[in-house]
């Protein structure tokens, strides 16, 4: 109930603006359905009229006042009233369609929107392939509700109901015949359906369950076929598959049921509603022409009659696909964005130092990964973060570009505490070095401008030629034009890396945070990113999170953490003559190195 509260919501939220659209289309199919359910009255007219046109003709007495005239004038009126049923059907499909694709359209943009204002902590805590699937099945799945069940299930709604008043003014009789039967219909539905769903529930389960392992395979390919376990992964895959198989065939076999179900309900309705017809006309001392065509007329409204029934009941499915996909989709809209504070100043440029002061920060309320860390880093200077796995050094890192705010303390630029600037302010003068670089489908040139796009060439070849990337990027056949996304133009780690350093040189950022990334390279290209490293670096305020030990020796200051703590800072030199926990790190490595 809640999700069907939370669906009508977020719908009516994106067709609001649609409302003369769907107003006319609402308007259409009404008359579309009053053109449906008058016909079969003018298919019994015409029926009468040829039955009494037949009796006129064939008695020798009257023959020559026998006249086609009001046969011919039912049978156009039928005819009519079949092409303006036609013709207000399309019309409304069009229009149906029409507002589907630009709600959607509307939808996806909202979505993606969202995105774009949406915390670190969210893409932290959701895997891609969740979110990418909103874009995929989610509004694929509200796509084909709004186009064809949201109709379908109007015009359906709409022909019932229609059919049932023609059907009372025509013969009551008749019609509680023709109705009486629905009750056992709607069980029968309500039973195949439940089952469908249970069944379609588990087959959803299992291809979510074969879609993640062969996600899972395919990243660790290179692992298992080192390891020789191509036999091993292939029979789990069989165990995976067979899963998919047989819960699939179980949901279609149910909701295969649906259809010939219905179908045969109403063909045995058909059979009742011809007996209790003729029965009536034969009984009833009513006219036999009028009879016939009664009868013909009921035949026709038993069919019209079923058909929304099952209709509605084989968009079931598509319908209860929708809600889901409006829920998650209303559920990524609920989320926190990033907090812009009010009163926002711009940031100035450093004039003195950078300072995180009494930290304490938790991703999750009562667990505590930063206990009261205080760093400083000077104008101009290189700190230094070392300290086990899972210390907290990329933590810090989250917290100096404010992708989380803090739980107590301050990050202070100077004397301004970041909380009190523009997120963006913020953004332009930090720059960051990920350990991964991330290229975007695009030509080099602008991947390397990316942000800046009006920047010049020649501040960009500079920028290259720091990153000592530049000789590689001229030796390509189309040099900075080479598309990245290109199948023949795939780059190594280390030339990704130096791209996206150059990138980061060319914004020219107050305070660099770079996290090192030298340990899936080889050495002469270790040496590049290290020697572009250390021209970013230089003369700028910068905080580097140090993997390997030997690329830190010359920084300021080197701070070590441990369980989220500071437990030691100094140069390199002052921490070796301390003999603590950095010491025992640096001749343990050095002993690999
Ligand atoms: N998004 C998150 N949500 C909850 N806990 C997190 C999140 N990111 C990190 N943590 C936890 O915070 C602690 C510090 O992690 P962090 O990534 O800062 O360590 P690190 O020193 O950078 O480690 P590594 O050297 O392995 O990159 C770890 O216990 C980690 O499990």
């Amino acid at each position: 109930m809640k999700d069907i509260k939370q669906a009508v919501i977020f719908f009516s939220f994106y067709l609001k603006v649609y409302w003369k659209a769907l107003s006319l289309g609402a308007i259409l199919t009404i008359m579309a359905t009053y053109f449906q359910v008058t016909a079969p009255v003018y298919m019994g007219k015409s029926l009468t009229e040829l039955a009494r046109f037949l009796t006129t003709w064939m008695n020798p007495m009257t023959r020559s006042t026998a006249s086609k005239e009001h046969f011919y004038t039912a049978l156009l009126m039928l005819l009519a009233f079949y092409i303006a049923n036609a013709i207000a059907m399309f019309l409304s499909s069009m229009l149906i369609s029409k507002v589907s694709s630009e709600a959607t359209g509307q939808m996806r943009h909202g979505l993606f929107g969202k995105l774009q204002k949406m915390t670190i902590k969210y893409f932290d805590s959701h895997q891609d392939g969740k979110i990418l699937s909103l874009f995929t099945s989610d509004l694929d799945n509200i796509f084909n509700a709004m186009n064809q069940a949201i109709f379908s299930l109007f015009s359906n709604l709409a022909l019932w109901i229609g059919v049932i008043i023609v059907m009372f003014q025509q013969n009551t009789k008749l019609a509680w015949v023709t109705v009486i039967s629905t009750p056992v219909a709607i069980l029968f539905a309500w039973f195949v359906i439940k089952k469908a769903r249970t069944a379609i529930d588990q087959q959803q389960d299992a291809v979510g369950r074969l879609n993640g392992f062969v996600n899972e395979q395919i990243n660790g390919e290179k692992v298992i076929i080192t390891n020789g376990l191509q036999a091993q992964s292939l029979h789990q895959f069989t165990d995976y598959n067979k899963d998919v198989r047989q819960t699939t065939l179980k949901g279609q076999i149910y909701s295969g049921l649906l259809f010939p179900l219905m179908q045969g309900m109403s063909l045995i309705n058909l059979a009742v509603v011809i007996f209790f017809g003729s029965w009536l006309v034969l009984n009833d001392g009513m006219d036999k022409a009028v009879g016939l065509g009664l009868v013909a007329t009921f035949v026709s409204f038993s069919q019209q009659y079923y058909q929304p029934i099952t209709q509605i009941t084989s968009i079931y499915n598509m319908l209860q696909l929708a809600i889901t996909g409006a829920r998650r989709l209303s559920e990524v809209h609920q989320q926190d964005e990033e907090i812009e504070s009010e009163n926002t100043e711009n940031l100035p440029y450093i004039q003195d130092k950078v300072t995180l002061k009494n930290i304490h920060f938790s991703y999750n309320p009562g667990k505590e990964i930063l206990h009261d860390v205080t760093i400083e880093v000077k104008k101009g200077e290189m700190v230094a973060l070392v300290g086990p796995t899972g210390s907290g050094k990329t933590t810090v890192m989250n917290l100096l570009n404010r992708f989380y705010d803090v739980d107590a303390g301050q990050v202070l630029f100077d004397n301004q505490d970041i909380r009190h600037v523009s997120l963006q302010s913020l953004r332009d003068h930090v720059g960051i070095v990920l350990q991964d670089a991330v290229l975007f489908s695009g030509t080099i040139a602008e991947n390397i401008k990316f942000g800046q796009p009006t920047i010049d060439d020649q501040a960009m070849i500079e920028a290259a030629k720091q990153a000592h990337i530049h000789d590689f990027i001229s030796s390509l056949p189309d040099g900075y034009q080479t598309k990245i996304s290109d199948e023949n133009s795939v780059f190594s780690t280390g030339q990704k890396q130096l791209m996206s350093i150059a990138r980061t040189i060319l914004t020219n950022p107050d305070l660099l945070i770079l996290d090192e990334a030298t340990s899936n390279v080889d050495t002469v290209t270790e040496n590049r990113i290290q020697k572009a490293m250390d021209n970013v670096i230089a003369g700028r305020t910068s905080f580097v999170i140090a993997h390997r030990l030997k690329t830190i020796l010359n920084a300021d200051k080197i701070v070590v953490l441990r369980d989220g703590q500071v437990i030691e800072s100094g140069t390199h030199h002052e921490l070796l003559e301390k003999e603590g926990f950095y010491a025992e790190l640096y001749h343990n490595q050095m002993v690999f190195e």
